[in-house]
């Protein structure tokens, strides 16, 4: 298997620890540098507790020329997502990101610039195999359920809310289901925000407490039933074996993929 050029952004971040460990552990991956927004020109390894030699840039651009990697990993934050994996497309750098906060206009940017460059790119709301499962299953459910709430848990350090996989689900339950008002239709708040977002009528409640990872349940009602889809991921390396099947994939893409459920069957 020929050899795949990764430069992760992020690297020092809870994600982007586990990704630097998946890169150095596997055999036809090479970490040929990083991008931080501090320790220009240092080696990883001299910056944290990392085994990886590979070079710091807090110049993105910089680090593309000198590196001319094959793929991106980009686990940051929204705003500098987006920056990074526009940056990427320019430099014919395939993206991987698992950065969450994108908005619709986003994707469509993203989308257009990925067609104009003819590279594939991925935006992966959530990595987890079971999470994707998840999600499958809700869309499977809605087609007899059609009244339905998303609860997403996650750590209180979240900066996007509702999260990625909440949105990318109830989107995914709203394409089979269309759109619904959901409870009573004269209900009121009397506290703002008592029934959560509403994303075409389904509910999406996000919970942000510490001691949580990411969890998600998918809750159904019908007449005298109801049905919980639920899934955990308890640590960070729950999300690793999806990073390295869209890093394998994303060197036989043209077209910007949208959630990991496109890329298994
Ligand atoms: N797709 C998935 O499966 C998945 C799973 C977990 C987290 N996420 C998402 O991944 C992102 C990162 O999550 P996390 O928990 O690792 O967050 P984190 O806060 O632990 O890490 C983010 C890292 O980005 C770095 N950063 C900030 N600005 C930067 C810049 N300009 N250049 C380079 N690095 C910069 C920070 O220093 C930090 O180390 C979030 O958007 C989160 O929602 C996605
Ligand atoms: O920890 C996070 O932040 C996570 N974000 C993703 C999301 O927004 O769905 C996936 C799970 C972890």
């Amino acid at each position: 298997m020929e050899t795949i050029k990764i430069v992760i952004a992020g690297p020092r971040g809870r994600m982007g620890r586990e990704a630097v460990k998946l890169v150095e552990e596997t055999e036809h991956f090479s970490l040929v540098g990083v991008i931080d927004h501090k320790f220009e020109g240092q080696k990883l390894s001299k910056a944290d507790d990392f085994k990886s030699n590979a070079i710091i840039y807090t110049d993105i651009e910089k680090c593309f020329s000198e590196t001319k990697p094959d793929v991106l990993i980009d686990l940051t934050t929204p705003e500098i997502g987006k920056i990074h994996t526009k940056k990427a497309l320019e430099y014919g750098v395939r993206p991987v990101v698992g950065t969450t906060g994108f908005s619709d206009a986003d994707l469509k940017e993203l989308e257009e610039l990925t067609e104009d460059r003819g590279i594939g790119a991925i935006i992966a709301p959530n990595f987890a195999i079971g999470a994707i499962l998840m999600m499958k299953f809700s869309q499977m459910a809605a087609k007899y359920f059609s009244d339905v709430e998303i609860l997403e848990m996650h750590h209180d350090q979240k900066l996007d809310a509702p999260s990625g996989t909440g949105l990318k689900t109830a989107e995914m339950i709203s394409a089979v289901r269309g759109a619904k008002e959901q409870g009573h239709p004269d209900e009121k708040e009397t506290l703002a925000g008592a029934r959560g977002a509403n994303y075409q009528g389904i509910h999406v409640h996000s919970i942000r407490l510490p001691g949580l990872v990411a969890h998600q349940e998918v809750l159904f009602g019908g007449d005298g039933q109801t049905l919980s889809i639920r899934h955990d991921s308890f640590n960070r390396a729950s999300f690793m074996s999806g990073v390295k099947l869209c890093v394998e994939q994303i060197m036989n893409l043209d077209v910007l993929v949208y959630g990991l459920e496109n890329l298994i069957d």
